[in-house]
């Protein structure tokens, strides 16, 4: 295995009062980053691990599914949530609700979300290109979350496409209006999750914005790649995605390269088999048996890849429907089986690149008084 321990400096990452060692993220992921996944994480490596994302307007109208969506464990410190939303005001009303009631510690925001029915509606990716109304509503929901001690941050892409990159823009302003991080997510809308991540622009955006921390977001899927993306960009922490899919020991691992230890043994498949019991026990104690194994059947194939695993064993754990059968199921794996040499890789959102979809005119003026229409938001980034 390639040596990650090298030599590299650690950076000292500090979100408002929060210092973070290591300096890495779990990137919000809806569908995936609820209380167990989170917890299943943190209790391999330190880091902020951010809440599935909600909207802004589900909060003010206090939609229940979205107030059961912010649980957070005993462990989490800080409770970190990641807010939607496209209109300065309700953005504000919401943060001032989070923060009045105590409900979080730190407020992220998504203005990266690449799909259509989002950006077809001027929100998601395609929102920093209005710089008028992108400053308003980090102003706002910076402002509100001060007022609480709450840091606010704000994530986002490169631009919508190469032609309309506003990564530099949105750093600018995100740190002259009180946020306090911005992380980018290397790759344009149209990308989507293809392609590779461009760190270089990282690297610009570092340069760009520099009294406030800039994370690097985008392909990294071992401790060599985060290595490899604070030393290439001198960003100040790394935000991990689809990487700890299927892989929740990843964060034991970035804990290891970043303290210039050795990293852990890659597990075999008993001790994933393991990792996957321990998965679902959190799932069941959150969402209740049927919702949860319901839930658990993505994450198998992940924890599952590149083993070998027989395809009739895999139907069994894809129908799966207590924790009596996943356990006979477990059993009947070949547990000495070692971690597969070609575990690397993207697992989750895929998506081929495209054209992205805006509303007519979007691109006429950056500037001008646009009142966004899209608050409706179910998943992405
Ligand atoms: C299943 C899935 C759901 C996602 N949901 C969100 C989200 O709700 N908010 C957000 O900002 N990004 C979301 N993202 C994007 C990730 O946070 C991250 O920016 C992206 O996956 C790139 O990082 P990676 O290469 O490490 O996966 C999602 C990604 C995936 C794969």
């Amino acid at each position: 295995m390639e040596d990650v321990t090298a030599t590299l400096s650690k950076p000292a990452l500090q979100i408002g009062p929060y210092q973070v060692d290591p300096p890495v993220v779990l990137a919000p992921m809806a569908g995936i980053t609820n209380v167990a996944f989170r917890q299943l994480c943190a209790e391999y490596g330190a880091g902020i691990y951010v809440c599935e994302m909600i909207t802004a307007r589900a909060v003010v109208e206090r939609h229940p599914g979205t107030m059961h969506m912010m649980t957070f464990g005993e462990h989490e410190k800080p409770r970190s949530m990641q807010l939607y939303g496209v209109d300065p005001k309700t953005m504000r009303e919401a943060v001032k609700i989070i923060t009045g009631e105590g409900l979080a510690d730190h407020i992220d925001s998504n203005f990266g979300c690449p799909v259509a029915k989002v950006t077809r509606k001027g929100g998601g990716a395609a929102l920093p290109f209005k710089r008028k109304l992108f400053a308003d509503i980090v102003r706002e929901s910076a402002k509100a979350a001060a007022e609480a001690g709450v840091p606010f941050t704000v994530k986002f892409r490169v631009g919508i496409d190469d032609e309309h990159r506003t990564f530099l823009d949105a750093g600018r302003i995100a740190e002259a209006e009180g946020a306090a991080a911005v992380s980018l997510h290397a790759r344009t809308a149209a990308q989507r999750y293809s392609g590779q991540a461009d760190w270089s622009k990282i690297a610009e955006l570092k340069q760009a914005v520099t009294s406030i921390p800039v994370l690097g977001n985008g392909d990294i899927f071992s401790a060599a790649d985060a290595l490899r993306m604070v030393d290439e960009t001198g960003c100040d922490g790394v935000v991990v995605g689809r990487g700890c899919l299927g892989r929740p020991w990843l964060f034991g691992e970035l804990e290891a390269a970043f303290a210039g230890r050795e990293l852990p043994t890659p597990p075999n498949l008993g001790e994933v088999s393991k990792v996957l019991r321990r998965h679902a026990e959190l799932l069941i104690a959150h969402d209740g048996a049927t919702k949860a194994l319901r839930d658990l059947r993505k994450h198998m194939a992940w924890y599952f890849m590149n083993f070998p695993v027989g395809s009739e064993l895999r139907r069994g754990f894809a129908m799966v429907s207590s924790l009596t059968e996943l356990d006979d199921l477990i059993g009947r794996l070949d547990h000495d089986a070692p971690f597969p040499d070609n575990a690397d890789g993207p697992r989750g959102r895929q998506g081929s690149p495209g054209k992205v979809t805006l509303p007519h005119g979007w691109l006429n003026d950056p500037d001008d008084d646009c009142v966004p229409e899209a608050e409706d938001m179910h998943s992405g980034g």
